[in-house]
């Protein structure tokens, strides 16, 4: 008797032995096993997951990255996504011939570029990461930060050898109303969140928004377990980029330390991690997002990967 899934008559025979076959599945079980206390403690909890340009601009990694949203939410997490866009943002940027430039990690944020800001986070961004994941069910939703009130901004300057430097129409986060987030929740969608926020000093402007810096203050906001911030490097180095010098866990108390002495977009990033934690969130991670399924491993295993920033 045959059916479609019969191997063919002429097939090569498998040559793993039944003893490998058990060892396999054996170990299988040992990594659900694994995840077990991971589950429990997490489960119905909200993760705010930001999800780094830099480690979105490979379509293999996009797609693993949808795949593992739907595993949170079908395990029972909350997941909350905040994307990032600057290699996007500066190759459009370039594409229109807009000069653009980085300060203290902030991107200088001309009225110009700052339309460039939107169209690319909200038009094309947003918009990909939502389809990737509704192509495993219509669980994905865009929300940008000027939508139903949830981020209100305030412009910020970069302190540059003891200066304040203007960097244009870039802001901090400093209110959120995380209502349209939880209603999205609620209805058991995965909301995909847009950096940008209306300027409360403003009315009628936006402010660019390091995504790192909107996924701390949202992660704050919706009381969240734990921030997940993937990038493009494995870790914080404490002296980068000395391979030796991978941080695998530091506190709160150490990183205020450490922070001036950090450059470029370790800057936004580990200051979000540090005003999360400071703010409640009882973790925050950074981790390799080039790794396909890295947040699965951070999630669901005991060592975790990356640097982890704790409580003093
Ligand atoms: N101490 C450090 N540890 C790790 N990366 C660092 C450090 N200092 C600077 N970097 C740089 O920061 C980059 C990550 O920031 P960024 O490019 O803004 O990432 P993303 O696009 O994920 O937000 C790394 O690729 C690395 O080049
Ligand atoms: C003010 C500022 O720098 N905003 C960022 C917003 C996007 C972002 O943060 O993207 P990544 O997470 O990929 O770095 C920018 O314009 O690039």
């Amino acid at each position: 008797m045959s059916d479609d899934t019969s191997p063919a008559a002429d097939a090569p025979v498998p040559t793993v032995s039944p003893a490998a076959r058990l060892e396999t599945a054996a170990a299988k079980a040992s990594v659900l096993i694994e995840a077990l206390p991971w589950l429990q403690r997490f489960a119905g909890e909200i993760v705010v997951i930001k999800f780094g340009g830099n480690a979105m601009v490979d379509r293999a990694l996009q797609q693993a990255f949808a795949q593992d949203m739907v595993f949170l939410r079908s395990a029972g997490i909350r997941p909350v996504v905040v994307h990032g866009g600057g290699p996007q943002i500066s190759s459009m940027l370039d594409r229109l011939g807009i000069p653009s430039e980085f300060k203290g990690g902030y991107r200088v944020t001309t009225p110009e570029a700052m339309d460039v800001v939107r169209m690319v986070l909200t038009g094309q961004v947003s918009r990909e990461l939502v389809s990737l994941i509704n192509e495993h069910g219509p669980l994905a939703s865009a929300i940008a930060g000027e939508d139903a009130g949830l981020f209100g901004g305030r412009r910020r300057g970069v302190e540059i050898d003891g200066e304040l430097v203007d960097i244009g129409l870039v802001g901090d986060v400093v209110s959120v109303d995380p209502a349209a987030v939880i209603a999205e929740l609620n209805a058991g969608r995965i909301p995909v969140v847009s950096s940008i926020a209306p300027d409360l000093d403003e009315p009628g402007s936006s402010l660019n928004v390091n995504a790192d810096s909107a996924a701390a203050s949202l992660a704050v906001a919706l009381g969240a377990a734990k921030l997940v911030v993937l990038t493009d490097v494995a870790g914080l180095y404490g002296d980068w980029p000395d391979p030796e010098s991978l941080i695998s866990q530091i506190d709160t108390a150490e990183l205020t330390a450490l922070l001036p002495s950090l450059q470029s977009g370790m800057i936004p990033k580990m200051t979000a991690c540090l005003d999360a934690v400071l703010g409640g969130v009882p973790k925050a991670a950074v981790i390799d997002g080039r790794r396909e399924h890295s947040i699965l491993l951070e999630i669901f295993t005991s060592e975790g990967i990356g640097t982890e920033v704790v409580p003093a």
